[in-house]
């Protein structure tokens, strides 16, 4: 038996390039080495420039958010929808690089990795000074003792028992590091690899600066959280 392949991407305001993201998505399941099942699962979180509408051409659920909630809640509400014994999260922006995504599954379906983390190439422009990247390793490291390569990075694939045991509503762009805490302090393995993906990179603009402060509170207030209130 083929195994189901739960494939959710969360998507605020991506009409841009969500199209190609899913069309690659698709294509990645006709032309993977080995055959799965998949839904493809697009959580739209409140967006306001016709997101909705172009999932709903190539995704099997599309579920909408009145407002934007954040992309810990998106990622959450999709995983609720999710059916399959493999859930992989995928960010909205990888366009053809999608088409990547199977790398991350080699791993879960050989049972040598729970959870697999895909760390990308470096950035074409100048970004931030490693300020949340910073925060995020540290703060996993010393919650965890996992010394991670890219804890930001939203490109996973994971066992849906990892994300039945970890049990909690992540913080908006907290979410990969919450789960990365819970995942190894609940004995979970993590396998991190090198995938081409590429994705809209956020330069040194003065929205670059607000996403970036954005993600910085919402990773610290996500660590305090698993300081606090450790999963099980
Ligand atoms: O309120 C939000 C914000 C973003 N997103 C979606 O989340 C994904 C990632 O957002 P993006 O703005 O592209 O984030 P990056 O700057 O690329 O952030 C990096 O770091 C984040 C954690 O801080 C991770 O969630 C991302 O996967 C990782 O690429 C995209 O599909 C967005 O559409 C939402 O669904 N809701
Ligand atoms: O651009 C990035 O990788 C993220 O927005 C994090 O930025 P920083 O870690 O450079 O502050």
């Amino acid at each position: 038996m083929v195994p189901l392949i739960s494939v959710i991407i969360p998507a605020w305001n991506e009409s841009r390039l969500l199209a190609s993201t899913l069309e690659a998505v698709s294509k990645a399941q006709a032309s993977a080495e080995f055959s799965f099942d998949m839904q493809l699962i697009v959580v739209d979180d409140g967006s306001r420039d016709g997101t909705g509408d172009v999932a709903c051409a190539w995704a099997d659920v599309v579920l909408r958010f009145p407002v934007n909630s954040g992309k810990g809640a998106a990622m959450f509400a999709g995983w609720q929808a999710a059916s399959g014994e493999i859930v992989v999260f995928l960010d909205a922006d990888l366009g053809s690089t999608a088409e990547k995504f199977p790398l991350l599954l080699e791993p879960v379906l050989r049972g040598e990795a729970d959870l697999t983390v895909a760390k990308l190439p470096p950035a074409s422009i100048p970004g931030g000074f490693g300020l949340v990247r910073g925060l995020a390793g540290r703060g996993v490291r010393l919650l965890s003792g996992y010394d991670s390569g890219a804890p930001l990075s939203g490109q996973r694939a994971m066992r849906s028992e990892v994300l039945r045991c970890c049990e909690r509503k992540y913080q908006g762009f907290g979410a990969e590091v919450g789960m990365m805490v819970d995942a190894v302090r609940l004995g979970f393995r993590i396998v991190e690899l090198e995938v081409p993906f590429r994705h809209r990179e956020t330069g040194r603009t003065w929205q670059g600066w607000i996403h970036r402060g954005k993600q910085l509170c919402e990773v610290g207030l996500t660590l305090w959280q698993c300081w606090r209130k450790p999963a099980c």
